[in-house]
């Protein structure tokens, strides 16, 4: 496996490309999908299970795992990989994302952000710099850097603030990371939902010539319509040799819309935690579990699945275990719905490969629009 960090763009297809990133711990496809895992575990799944469904790349939690159980402490048990038993490619982000969204009591500075554990109230202060230390800790191996998230509708004043501050820290993240063979620090474009701070976010990050690229400040409860324009205008300013991460996407629509605008990865939570509240995804569409129509229901949610949570179970046997808050529920909802994320990029990897990526595309949204019958 080679000791550099590699991404080669395979086929392409419109905008959609098919390629492949490579790391010592291992190959990524894209475009991938990676599943989310929050203290070191993709909640319910084995670790086995989670690479059997065909995941590449997990991500881990860099807020999580810093209040509890602390990175110095990882990092003393091995590492990342070595505490959760998963050997192949992590991705942690910065924690700031978190920290504005979960801690109390925060306060942002040049320097970084002060907070407070929302576990425990401990005073923290995650810098670009101790962002960084905390990842080089958890020895993970694609690194985002720290930046400023903004909620929207904002206005543009404070969505230009906090770019620009987002492209200092980018600056430092990078000096702090250093030259980690092997290992990835990707930069973050930000700029909200205004075109020309989406440029120049992008034109200074592309300067800075940096591994990777993820395009944050998304799915923050804007409509479909302007997250789809922001990657048209993003995409493209973006270098064409490096990966593009899409981050916190997103449904299986905004995955198929996504890639066709030059997406290479994404993250969500959305399989595991729907699958945790009873919701199945599948190729007709989604299935909610909690309705009481599934009760007698003796047919499986997907017979031509080859996962046994989608092929041997009825819907009957999951409504049960779901109304009956059986831990078996979740974890085979979740079971289902990783393998049908993965099962979808697989599908839209082997479509742009064949030249077909825009039909394919058209097809399996039209399987959902028949919706589950
Ligand atoms: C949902 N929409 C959305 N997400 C976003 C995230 C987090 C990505 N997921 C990582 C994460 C976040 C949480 C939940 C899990 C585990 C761990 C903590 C890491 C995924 C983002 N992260 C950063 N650093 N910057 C963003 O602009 C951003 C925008 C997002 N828009």
């Amino acid at each position: 496996m080679s000791k550099a960090f590699t991404f080669e763009v395979l086929a392409t297809n419109g905008r959609a490309r098919r390629g492949a990133i490579t790391m010592p711990r291992g190959e990524i496809r894209t475009p991938a999908f990676m599943p989310v895992g929050t203290g070191g575990t993709v909640k319910t799944m084995y670790m086995d299970q989670v690479r059997g469904v065909g995941s590449d790349i997990i991500l881990g939690n860099t807020y999580h795992l810093m209040l509890r159980p602390g990175a110095e402490r990882v990092a003393r048990l091995g590492g990342l990989h070595e505490f959760a038993r998963w050997p192949h490619p992590i991705l942690t982000d910065s924690g700031g994302f978190q920290v504005m969204s979960l801690s109390k009591l925060r306060k942002l500075t040049e320097n970084g952000v002060t907070f407070r554990s929302h576990i425990d109230g401990a005073a923290y202060e995650m810098s670009p710099e101790r962002s960084i230390e905390i990842q080089g800790l958890l020895d993970s191996d694609i690194q985002m850097q720290l930046d400023e998230c903004t909620a929207l509708p904002a206005m543009e004043k404070e969505i230009e603030r906090a770019m620009e501050l987002s492209l200092r820290w980018a600056e430092r993240c990078k000096t702090a990371f250093g030259d980690q063979q092997g290992k990835a620090m990707f930069g973050i474009v930000q700029g909200g939902d205004i075109p020309a701070l989406r440029l120049r976010s992008a034109q200074a990050l592309k300067a800075m010539d940096l591994k990777g690229y993820a395009i944050g400040g998304l799915a923050v409860g804007e409509p479909q319509a302007v997250m789809l324009e922001m990657l048209d205008i993003t995409c493209p300013e973006l270098p064409a040799d490096r990966p593009r991460y899409l981050m916190g996407v997103g449904t299986p629509d905004d995955i198929l819309k996504s890639v066709a605008r030059g997406i290479d990865m994404f993250d969500c939570v959305m399989p595991t935690r729907a699958g945790r509240h009873g919701l199945a995804y599948t190729r007709r569409g989604k299935v909610n579990l909690r309705n009481a129509r599934h009760a007698d229901d003796p047919r499986p949610l997907d017979e031509e699945s080859d996962c046994p949570a989608a092929r041997d179970y009825s819907r009957a046997y999951l409504h049960h275990l779901v109304r009956s808050q059986e831990a078996l529920g979740a974890m085979l909802l979740t079971w289902n719905n990783l393998s049908y994320y993965q099962k979808l990029m697989q599908d839209i990897r082997a479509a742009i490969e064949a030249g077909a990526f825009e039909a394919r595309a058209a097809e399996i949204s039209e399987g959902w629009v028949r919706g589950d019958i």
